[in-house]
């Protein structure tokens, strides 16, 4: 048999991928290897070295005492942190030294630091998630006095804390988002994000990378680490997806698989994931005609109508105008009795987001708190003529009637002197010298 000589041992203990150590039975280092310099950061100099003296704490001198093996002590000298395993080394049962062998686990610890900053960050980003998408209504904000509002707010409490699809129908500006933030406020999921989407902007060939995300290279323009879609953010939630009706028929039907799976599959992805998202729809469109004419599925249609709320334009419910107004007005303001009857009689095609900005507006040009109809938007006090128009007499007083109402508008337009005169005049497309002719005529001062 070949006899292998002590360099050729020497050498087999230098290519091994573990530190190792080794000392006499007098507790002098002999022999160290690379990878235990790499380790620990000590070299050469602890060569012939009493091992205590050189490194307090170390436990090998306890092996070479008491002769048994020690596994997996964790030790951390310097900022080196490495796992030593200790044997002593027997000849004929005389203990002559001790070995240990050390794996580093800096690596190990750097990687698990910066898994423990990346878990915060998620954790932080969820939080950021849930502050975001949480919502700003509840039932109590929805302010009606309407016999029909009043049966949809009982109906949209009692479905809340179920899990059963919504789908509210209305004109837009008409509180369907309310609705929809109120239900999800009144639910199990308040806690969870409400994400609202708006299918109507996001353009047909993004829409499904928003709702169902993708992976990495999934498309040439897919963002690295790919993309998480908004029904994996909502998980636990409620997704609002409002204007429906802008769905195209093919993201219909993905939309109906995850409704009926309750799984989603990221674009690209070969695996589904399982989601818990409950869906509010919402529409000013009809879509029970619209899958009549195969615009809309008539399964998804049927999937979402389960739940159905009605929410009745303003022009409907005039009854709610003065408490939307005392709602909306800022304090110290009021409503001159003109105004509120014109309220009435408007038709109110933007509802009551149109209320709620038509009174900021008029509010800042009420120099002193009281809001009269020079002060609404000219969309408005345009109708205002029309609506008032004298309608029986003589052709000609008729005729008068509309054109000192109207005169009298473009008065109040301007300032009362003769820059605002020839202001008027200019926008009535008469003289100066006519208009005070009318305004004499009309006693329009
Ligand atoms: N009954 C109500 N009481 C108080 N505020 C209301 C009421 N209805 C609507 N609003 C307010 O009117 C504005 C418009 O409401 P919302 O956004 O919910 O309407 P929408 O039907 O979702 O409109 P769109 O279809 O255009 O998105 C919001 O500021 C909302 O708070």
């Amino acid at each position: 048999m070949r006899i292998y000589s002590t360099k050729w041992w020497e050498k087999v203990i230098v290519s091994i991928n573990d530190g190792i150590l080794v000392i006499d039975e007098f507790e002098k280092v002999l022999f160290i290897n690379p990878e235990y310099s790499r380790i620990t950061g000590v070299g050469k100099e602890i060569i012939g070295k009493l091992l205590s003296g050189f490194r307090p704490g170390a436990q090998l001198p306890e092996t070479l005492k008491d002769g048994k093996t020690r596994v997996g002590i964790y030790r951390e000298i310097n900022g080196c942190a490495y796992v030593v395993d200790m044997a002593p080394i027997e000849d004929n049962g005389k203990i002559i030294g001790a070995v240990s062998v050390c794996k580093g686990i800096n690596e190990v610890k750097a990687l698990s630091n910066e898994l423990n900053k990346k878990v915060k960050q998620v954790i932080e980003l969820q939080e950021k998630i849930t502050k975001l998408s949480s919502v700003k209504y509840s039932f109590e904000q929805i302010i009606t006095q309407s016999s029909e509002m009043l049966d949809n707010k009982h109906i949209a409490k009692k479905i809340a804390s179920s899990n059963l699809p919504v789908l509210l129908i209305g004109e837009s500006g008409t509180g369907k988002e309310l609705f929809s933030q109120s239900i999800h406020d009144a639910s199990d999921r308040r806690d969870h994000p409400f994400i609202a989407v708006n299918c109507a902007t996001i353009p047909d060939t993004l829409i499904e990378s928003e709702l169902f995300g993708y992976v990495e290279g999934a498309f040439t323009s897919a963002k690295k680490g790919g993309k998480v879609g908004l029904f994996e953010m909502a998980n636990n939630g409620t997704l609002f997806l409002d204007e429906i009706g802008d769905l195209s028929y093919n993201v219909q039907a993905n939309l109906l698989r995850v409704l009926q799976e309750g799984t989603i599959r990221r674009i690209g992805d070969t695996k589904e994931v399982k989601v818990d998202v409950r869906i509010i729809a919402a529409t000013h469109q009809d879509l029970n005609q619209m899958a009549q004419k195969y615009k809309f599925r008539q399964d998804l249609y049927y999937r979402l109508n389960v739940a159905h709320i009605t929410i009745p334009p303003l022009r409907n419910r005039k009854e709610d105008i003065p408490l939307l107004v005392k709602r909306f007005l800022p304090t110290n303001y009021q409503l001159h009795n003109d105004v509120l009857q014109f309220l009435q009689s408007y038709n109110w095609p933007g509802n009551i987001r149109e209320l709620k900005n038509m009174l900021s507006y008029a509010a800042c040009l009420a120099d002193d708190g009281v809001i009269e109809l020079e002060h609404l938007p000219e969309v408005m006090r345009n109708q205002i003529v029309d609506d008032s128009i004298q309608t029986d007499g003589t052709l000609r007083s008729v005729v008068e009637s509309a054109e000192a109402r109207y005169i009298n508008q473009m008065l109040k337009r301007y300032e009362k002197n003769i820059e605002g005169r020839r202001l008027a005049a200019s926008n009535l497309g008469i003289s100066l010298a006519s208009l005070y002719n009318k305004i004499r005529k009309y006693k329009l001062e």
